[in-house]
């Protein structure tokens, strides 16, 4: 059995959950594992000089659970598949043995132990003012106070890429302003490419 951990990161709203979504739906024996999903009660974060929450650290989450449900998926991945409901199957370009899990988020080259887990890693980046737009539009629990992007999110980016930058190599960086499919099919065509090495 061949075991595959892809990393999709980058700025929120990048188009990281977008990507990991249909990337899974292209590669049937896949899973997805969201940083998002491990966010910790708001009760537990504490906020900034500014008042601002500090959501954007690795503090806010979850890690050592979000580990222990990667620790699940290379202990079985079949089981693990059958725990989210999916079937393993069998294809020309997937044999039922290859199993891919797709772990997305913004901090997920950040955290040592769970980059070293990746076999790649791409980044989705945007500019500040497609990022300020989209996430505007974007409704998290609890939402973004007034000033919250100017006034820590975006600081927080431009802090967390220069120190996965002075840690981590080997990253794809993707412009996330790429059409969908054109970032799919990039992606895509890589992780066949590494099917086809692991298959030899
Ligand atoms: N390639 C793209 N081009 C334009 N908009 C996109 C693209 N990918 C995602 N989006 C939009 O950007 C927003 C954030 O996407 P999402 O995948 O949730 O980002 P992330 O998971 O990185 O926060 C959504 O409104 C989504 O529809
Ligand atoms: N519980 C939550 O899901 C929650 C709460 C507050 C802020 N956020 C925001 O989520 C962002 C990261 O997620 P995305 O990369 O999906 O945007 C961070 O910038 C953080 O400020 C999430």
């Amino acid at each position: 059995m061949r075991k595959i951990i892809i990393g999709i990161g980058g700025v929120t709203n990048g188009g990281k959950t977008t990507l990991s979504k249909s990337l899974h739906k292209l590669l049937h024996n896949s899973c997805v594992v969201s940083q998002d999903n491990f966010f910790k009660d708001d009760s537990v974060v504490p906020a900034d000089n500014n008042g601002f929450k500090e959501y954007d650290t690795l503090d806010a989450l979850h890690m050592d659970r979000m580990m222990a449900v990667i620790g699940l998926w290379q202990k079985d991945p079949q089981s693990f598949m059958s725990s989210c409901g999916y079937a393993v199957k069998s294809t020309a370009t997937e044999p039922s043995n290859v199993f891919v899990l797709i772990v997305e988020g913004f901090l997920i080259f950040n955290h040592g132990p769970l980059n070293s887990l990746l076999n790649k890693r791409y980044f989705l980046q945007i500019s500040y003012e497609t990022c300020r737009e989209r996430r505007s539009s974007r409704v998290y629990v609890p939402p973004d106070p007034p000033g919250y992007f100017d006034g820590y999110v975006w600081p927080m980016y431009l802090k967390n890429r220069r120190a996965m930058e002075e840690t981590v190599n080997d990253i794809v960086f993707l412009d996330g302003t790429q059409k969908s499919e054109t970032l799919l099919s990039t992606v895509y065509a890589d992780v066949q490419e590494m099917l086809m090495v692991t298959q030899r």
